[in-house]
């Protein structure tokens, strides 16, 4: 559950963000807007690269001002890069073993942990291939096997469908459907692509301006007059 309380950021002159209040307590949220719309700075509060010039954000409860960048992800903040972040000359294993350094693991053995994440995004004969030989959709499952392992919270996803072709699409929204039930993480996954978020988001927050326009079930805020006229290009390009 996250909850954005009258959050500003504010870059030198430049609104990132612009007292966006809003609760997400769904599974799996989209959040969209046009470029600059400050989809980004929202999840860089969320991971502690940008602290809010006011407001606060709080996760399961717990206000993000107490929790230092570097704690973030023991608590269970983890998040997916467009670039993905695969070390090249480590295994796919050795990928998703780096994480464990820095989140509890329960008591769990860190090999059936490592195994179980890796099987969950269908790179389970891919555990001793070095970074370097996995192709690119390999690399985009890598980035969720990474965000999955342990016991995350929030499991933010940017634009994670970017570039794959049909089939590697419907695998990763099969996979990004079964998040929450394979780790009990929240998802909130930006994309511009709109098929993307109809398919896996049970709900949608919208944001222009840094300001939240739209929130609530994913279809009918897509159907929305507001919606469609401050993101026309994309969804006019999709429909
Ligand atoms: N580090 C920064 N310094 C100055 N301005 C910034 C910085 N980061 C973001 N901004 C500005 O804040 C606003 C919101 O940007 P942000 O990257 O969050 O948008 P976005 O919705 O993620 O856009 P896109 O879809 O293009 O990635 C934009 O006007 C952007 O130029």
């Amino acid at each position: 559950m996250i909850e954005i309380d009258d959050l500003t950021v504010q870059f030198g002159g430049v609104r990132g963000l612009s007292a966006l209040t809003a609760s997400l307590p769904e599974p799996v949220t989209g959040l969209v807007g046009p470029n600059g719309a400050g989809k980004t700075t929202l999840i860089n509060v969320l991971s502690g690269f940008v602290r809010p010039t006011t407001g606060s954000v709080r996760v399961d409860g717990r206000d993000l001002k107490d929790v230092p960048i570097y704690k973030r992800a023991a608590f269970g903040i983890r998040r997916t890069f467009q670039n993905e972040q695969v070390v090249e000359n480590l295994t796919a294993g050795e990928n998703v073993a780096a994480v464990l350094d820095n989140v509890p693991t329960d008591g769990q053995p860190r090999r059936q942990l490592i195994e179980t994440a890796l099987e969950f995004a269908g790179l389970g004969t891919a555990r001793d291939v070095p970074g370097h030989s996995l192709n690119a959709y390999q690399r985009r499952m890598l980035e969720i096997a990474r965000a999955t392992v342990g016991r995350p919270r929030l499991v933010m996803m940017d634009e994670p469908g970017a570039g794959l072709a049909q089939h590697e699409g419907e695998h990763l929204r099969s996979v990004i459907k079964q998040i929450d039930g394979y780790c009990g993480a929240q998802v909130l996954l930006v994309d511009h692509d709109v098929d993307l978020i109809s398919a896996t988001c049970t709900a949608t927050l919208v944001l222009d301006f840094g300001s939240a326009i739209a929130y609530g079930p994913t279809q009918k805020v897509l159907a929305d007059p507001k919606v469609r006229a401050a993101y026309l290009g994309v969804l006019e390009e999709t429909t």
